[in-house]
């Protein structure tokens, strides 16, 4: 997969099949997308395109942080494999200020050379967001290529979207935002040094910290899986400031994994989060934890007892 960040580096003179948008989870909507384009790419020999917009320009502008459900790496980490190219496209004033109809001219045919163009219903594009599916639809014979409009995926009676996914990870539902992700949610980063106290206490943990324009669920334990070297580990841990041995006010994920001994410092790892526990708390002593944390681990254990990562 090409990985291409921002427009005027996209030079290549080869039909495409595109799909565009924000993209934010790549969940079971987003996925039916891609799939899409990767079948017209099987058809047609032509180039399979996720054209994703990069909205960080834009809360820097407002004075906002991005809460995500991804951050763009973890985006681009996912998308690996799927498709030939992946554009991601900052979204500044060049691109926010250019007209539905410029864009479709100048970008999806002019610079993309799109002949096959997938979009989900309400999709909408350009200044002042005027474009929508209707105006895709009204230019593909001018233009000459073909629009492909996927319904939404339903979950329960809603339809699947990256706001719906995000209110349920606030509220640490994370069954409903593993099933509306089609995957576990996913936190990738690097261990870091703590302050080897876990060790002593009987449980070492990794820890991580994610990218700071990524959401996470509410502070507390919870049932993960680590993968760590290219196998998985399935372990239980603490989303949160570990209020009981700091005051650092810094979120971290750290896991104690239940059949992993090695070296994992400095390691780039994968954390798949399954099942809310309980929420952190500041106990009146590291010994008071201890024994929190050994209840947890025994959960834990059950948990995986009977059943298998991603289950
Ligand atoms: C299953 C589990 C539950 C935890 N729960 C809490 C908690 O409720 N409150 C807290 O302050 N720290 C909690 N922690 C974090 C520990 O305080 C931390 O892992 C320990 O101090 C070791 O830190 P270190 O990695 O810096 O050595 C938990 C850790 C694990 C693995
Ligand atoms: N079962 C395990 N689960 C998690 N980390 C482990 C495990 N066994 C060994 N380790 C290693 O031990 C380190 C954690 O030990 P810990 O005493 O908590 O130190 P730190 O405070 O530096 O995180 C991890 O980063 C990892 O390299």
């Amino acid at each position: 997969m090409d990985y291409i960040k921002g427009l005027e580096f996209y030079q290549d003179s080869r039909e495409t099949a595109v799909t565009l948008g924000k993209f934010d989870g790549l969940h079971r909507g987003h996925q039916k997308l891609v799939n899409r384009v990767k079948k017209l790419k099987n058809k047609h020999r032509v180039r399979s395109v996720v054209f994703a917009f990069d909205m960080l320009p834009l809360y820097e502008k407002l004075g906002l942080p991005r809460e995500g459900i991804m951050s763009n790496e973890e985006r681009k980490m996912r998308l690996h494999g799927t498709v030939d190219v992946f554009l991601e496209c900052p979204f500044v004033e060049s691109i926010s200020s250019m007209t539905a109809e410029a864009f479709i001219k100048d970008v999806l045919v002019g610079i993309l050379h799109a002949k096959y163009i997938v979009v989900g219903t309400d999709f909408r594009f350009g200044h002042g967001k005027r474009g929508d599916v209707h105006m895709l639809a009204e230019y593909a014979g001018a233009y000459g290529y073909e629009l492909f409009v996927e319904e939404k995926e339903m979950y329960g009676d809603r339809e699947i979207s990256s706001t719906y996914i995000k209110e349920e990870l606030r509220k640490g539902n994370m069954k409903a935002v593993n099933e509306m992700l089609g995957y576990p949610y996913t936190v990738n980063g690097t261990v870091e040094y703590g302050r080897q106290l876990g060790r002593r206490l009987g449980f070492p943990t990794i820890n991580v910290q994610p990218a700071k324009e990524k959401l996470l669920p509410p502070n507390g334990v919870y049932i993960d899986c680590v993968e760590i070297d290219g196998i998985w580990y399935n372990g239980i841990g603490n989303v949160g400031v570990k209020p009981t041995v700091t005051d650092e006010n810094r979120v971290l994920i750290e896991s104690y994994l239940f059949d992993y001994d090695g070296n994992a410092y400095e390691k780039d790892v994968e954390i798949q989060i399954y099942e809310f526990r309980r929420p952190e708390q500041k106990f009146a002593s590291v010994e008071e934890m201890k024994e929190h944390v050994n209840a947890d681990i025994a959960y834990g254990k059950e948990y995986f007892r009977y059943k298998r990562r991603g289950e």
